[in-house]
Formats: C-alpha cells, structure tokens, sequence
C-alpha cells in the first residue's frame, strides 16, 4: 500500500485547509491553481522556438514536483498536441512527472491517459537523482530538453534551507538543457510559516535560519547563473499569483 512517504494527515484535513500540507504536496491543488493559470502565459510553440538540443529522436521533458499531473499532462497536450509544425510531428515528446508525494503521484498514474508518451515515479530530489539519470539513459539522452520546476523552490528551501534550494537548483542544472522556472515570491513564505503556526504546528525547521530571502527569482537567477552555467533568456510575464515564469537554458 501506498504511503505519504514524508506527511502522514488525514487527507480531509487538507481538503478543508489546503494550508496545511507542509511539502506543498496539497492534495486539492488544481481547484485553486488550475493549469490554465501558468499554461496561459506559455507559448504552444516552445518545443519549436527552443529548437532540438540534438540529433535524437526523442524530447525529454521533465517536471519536478509534479502534484497530482494535472499540470504535467495540461503541459504535455499544449505543447505537443497543440503544435502543428512538421518538425514536432516527428520527433517523439515524452514527459517524465516526479513528486515524493506517493499518493499524488499514484492519482498522477491512475488518471494518466497517455502512459507512452507521460509517466509519473515518486521521488524526493533532495535524496538524489539516479532515477532521473536512469530514464536519460534508457532514452539515450544526455539531459532532459526542458524542466519545470513550478512551485516547488519555497517547499524544499523552507524544508532544507539554503543549501537545499541551491542543490535543488544545481541538480536541475546539471541534467536539463533548459529550466522554466517559477519560485515563490518571499512573501508566501511568510503566508505558509503562519499558516503551519495557526494549526498548532511547528515552524519550518529553516524559515528563521534562511540567509536567501528577499527577491527569490532574482537570488535564483543568480545561482544559475554564476554557478550552473545557465543563463536567463526570457521571462513569460506573472502569474496571477504574482509569480514569474523564467526560462533559462545552458550556455
Ligand atoms: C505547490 S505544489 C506544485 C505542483 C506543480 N509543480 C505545479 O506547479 O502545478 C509543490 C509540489 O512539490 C512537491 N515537492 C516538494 N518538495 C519536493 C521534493 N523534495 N521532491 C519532490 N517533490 C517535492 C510537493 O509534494 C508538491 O506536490
């Protein structure tokens, strides 16, 4: 049977307070974040204007705390099957979702409609990488052509502190060609430690330690760039959240 492998609550407790979920790993998420949120300032040509990494056959897309896959497979379909350029038909897309929630990523492969194309595993990438590294070698790629990582800098900064958030996004680095971005401003730091203080729970062990506070996009851009050899190269405007979507690629 499937556990919570890192929050064990009564899922209801959730449902009425979706601030309780200490990972992010919000079992409701999309009713209140639905895709269209983020996939609205994201071009269906992206695939396409960010052009092939190589000469494979094959795109990796990887998407890092994927949730349930509600956005993942909504990304998939935008860019993919929205796409009508010759050059898209070819190559084949594969989209690999992960979480270290098991009960979100077990609902991410029971309502997944495309398992040849997506597939959703549980891992935690604070633990390592080796399973991402497994799916680029059984796919013959060096690195994923593009990675999301949406809404999961504040959870692993908050959960592992700034060396957390800095190998979180030094990983990412070292296995994708290109990394669309979204961090969580500052301030929903502060909503999420009050909200974990209301129910009765401990602060985040790091929230008072954290030295990377502030512009936390711009603290992130920095890393990438002086110490991943990435670089910034175009920003799709703001969430309704107030969040802004950075793609970066490796130089
Ligand atoms: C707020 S949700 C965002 C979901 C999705 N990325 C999106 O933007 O729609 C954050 C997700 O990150 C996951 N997460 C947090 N820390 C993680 C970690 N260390 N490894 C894998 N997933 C993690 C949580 O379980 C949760 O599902």
């Amino acid at each position: 049977m499937a556990t919570r492998s890192c929050a064990s609550r009564d899922a209801s407790d959730e449902i009425n307070d979706p601030g309780a979920a200490p990972y992010g790993n919000f079992i409701n998420y999309y009713t209140f974040n639905p895709p269209e949120n983020r996939l609205s300032l994201i071009p269906a040509t992206l695939l396409q204007d960010l052009g092939s990494s190589d000469d494979q056959q094959t795109t990796l897309l990887l998407d890092v705390g994927c949730n349930s896959g509600e956005l993942s497979v909504a990304f998939y379909k935008h860019l993919v099957q929205e796409s009508v350029s010759e050059e898209s038909n070819r190559r084949k897309v594969n989209l690999l979702g992960f979480d270290l929630d098991e009960i979100l990523i077990q609902r991410a492969q029971q309502a997944n409609h495309l398992p040849s194309n997506i597939s959703f595993i549980p891992l935690d990438i604070i633990k390592g990488t080796d399973q991402l590294q497994d799916y680029l070698n059984q796919h013959g790629c060096s690195n994923f052509h593009l990675c999301l990582c949406l809404a999961v800098t504040m959870w692993v900064h908050l959960n592992h502190g700034d060396s957390g958030l800095l190998q979180l996004l030094s990983s990412l680095a070292s296995i994708s060609q290109h990394i669309l971005l979204e961090a969580q401003p500052w301030k929903c730091y502060r909503s999420a430690a009050r909200r974990l203080r209301k129910l009765g729970r401990s602060d985040f062990d790091h929230f008072k330690n954290l030295k990377i506070r502030g512009d936390i996009a711009e603290h992130a851009r920095e890393h990438l760039e002086r110490n991943c050899g990435m670089e910034l190269i175009q920003s799709f405007g703001s969430t309704t959240w107030d969040r802004k979507l950075l793609l970066f690629r490796r130089r």
